[in-house]
């Protein structure tokens, strides 16, 4: 399993001291967001530049124009960004024509699909082989958690690569660890974790642990 960090509301200089700290323990660094909206990709750029050899995803939430949008997410270094999965199959179709262009990838991110078999079924069909289980803030704040969607995302698609995210932390990780996913989002539950060094060092030990 491997750990994705992703970086919300947290400064630019913040963030490039942070992952330097726990560099070791995290796979994938995401750019939020909220931090794309504040810093643009511009901040693809500068993880890309001092962090080469890590994975970067660009976290685009990709509504339209999707061929457009993820070209720009690849051309400033990510190798991967996400586009809405409650979209038109057509903007999920041109995010998967750049992918491919430039050899990268794509996760449809499934917040609020409403039919989650039928989609999957469908977005396999033409091609998605990533996708993101994602139960947003804003539904944590209500209570809910990522674990029922991630068992049915598990029970449907056979072949592609399944991250999961939505207010895991150290003390819930070992509950998505047992319906099982590829990579494991982790948000607040690094950033804003007392210790965050501490934190990223036990939830990546308990990740690549059997
Ligand atoms: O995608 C996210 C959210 O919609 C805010 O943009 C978060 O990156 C994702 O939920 C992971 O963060 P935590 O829930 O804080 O772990």
């Amino acid at each position: 399993m491997k750990l994705q960090l992703a970086l919300d509301d947290i400064k630019l200089v913040d963030a490039l001291v942070l992952v330097e700290k726990i560099r070791e323990y995290i796979d994938i660094i995401e750019i939020g967001s909220p931090f794309i909206i504040e810093e643009g990709m511009r901040s693809v750029r500068e993880f890309r530049k001092y962090f080469p050899e890590k994975y970067i995803l660009a976290d685009t939430k990709i509504m339209d124009a999707g061929d457009y949008e993820t070209e720009l997410t690849y051309l400033a270094g990510a190798d991967y960004c996400t586009v809405l999965g409650v979209t038109d199959t057509l903007t999920v179709k041109g995010c998967l024509e750049s992918a491919k262009k430039y050899g990268k990838k794509v996760f449809v991110d499934m917040i609020c699909v409403k039919d989650m078999e039928k989609r999957i079924l469908e977005l396999e069909e033409i091609g998605v082989d990533c996708f993101t289980v994602h139960t947003g803030v804003d539904q944590q704040a209500v209570g809910r958690t990522a674990l029922e969607d991630l068992a049915e995302m598990k029970k449907v698609s056979k072949k592609s690569q399944i991250s999961v995210a939505g207010g895991i932390k150290e003390s819930t990780l070992y509950k998505y660890k047992k319906v099982g996913a590829d990579i494991i989002i982790v948000g607040s539950g690094i950033i804003h974790a007392d210790d965050p060094v501490k934190a990223a060092k036990a939830i990546y030990k308990e990740l690549k642990s059997k």
